[in-house]
């Protein structure tokens, strides 16, 4: 089977992982990395660093297929400008799935979204634009999470849970079901979120709390 050629933005650590990612999907023949010009002439697991920023009309003329393989630890200014960025120029945003995920042929994932190894995604459950639900995360069933956000390594993110753009919910971290989390939000790595959080800010802690 031929694979389609796809672009990958933003170089570093989460890039490796969503190659890994990529490879075992079958799908995509990666055609290089965009990143800052320091990194031009160097690789990444064997795939080249093409460009940067500057080059991103030339080359989406050239392959439509994008991800943003940016990672997002607290700030995702630059995933959502770089979303946005390519996206205005034309770019398609593919879903990206481990075959070892599990996402429910009841569930909805949007553009651009990676689906790491072992995440699973339950029924009725939507999720944005841009998010990377990272490995092992958990999205149990009916929940609602917007663009641009990340469910971290080993989330757990349980029933009915509803969830704004850009909040990143840290390494296995807990949410009760049915909270609500404002966009604009960070649960720190191990926080468990027992009611909704009504104010955009960083929580930790069991039970979370603000920062
Ligand atoms: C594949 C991958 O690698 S995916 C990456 C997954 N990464 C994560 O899940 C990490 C998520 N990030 C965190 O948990 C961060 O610690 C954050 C965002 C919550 C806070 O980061 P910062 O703002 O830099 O906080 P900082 O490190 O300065 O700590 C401030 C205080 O909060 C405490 N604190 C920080 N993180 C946590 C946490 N997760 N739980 C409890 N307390 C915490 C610190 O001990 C410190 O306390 P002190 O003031 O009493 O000394």
């Amino acid at each position: 089977m031929e694979k389609n050629p796809i672009l990958l933005v933003g170089g570093g650590g989460h890039c490796a992982s969503v190659i890994d990612v990529i490879e075992s999907q079958g799908a995509y023949q990666i055609i290089g990395i965009v990143d800052k010009e320091e990194f031009k002439g160097q690789q990444l697991l064997g795939y080249n660093y093409i460009g940067e920023d500057k080059d991103l009309p030339d080359l989406i003329s050239k392959f439509k297929n994008v991800v943003i393989t940016l990672g997002m630890i607290k700030s995702n200014t630059l995933r959502v400008k770089l979303f946005n960025l390519t996206k205005s120029l034309g770019a398609n945003f593919p879903v990206i799935k481990s075959p070892s995920a599990h996402v429910s042929r009841y569930s909805k994932i949007s553009p651009g979204t990676v689906v790491m190894h072992h995440a699973i995604v339950n029924s009725h459950s939507k999720i944005g634009e841009n998010c990377i639900i990272n490995t092992k995360a958990l999205i149990e069933h009916d929940c609602i999470i917007g663009n641009h956000c990340h469910m971290s390594t080993a989330a757990t993110v349980n029933g009915s849970c509803t969830i704004g753009d850009n909040v990143m919910i840290g390494s296995n971290s807990v949410l009760l079901n049915g909270v609500k989390v404002i966009s604009n939000t960070i649960i720190g790595a191990g926080g468990v979120v027992v009611k909704n959080v009504d104010v955009a800010g960083t929580l930790v802690g069991n039970p979370a709390k603000t920062l």
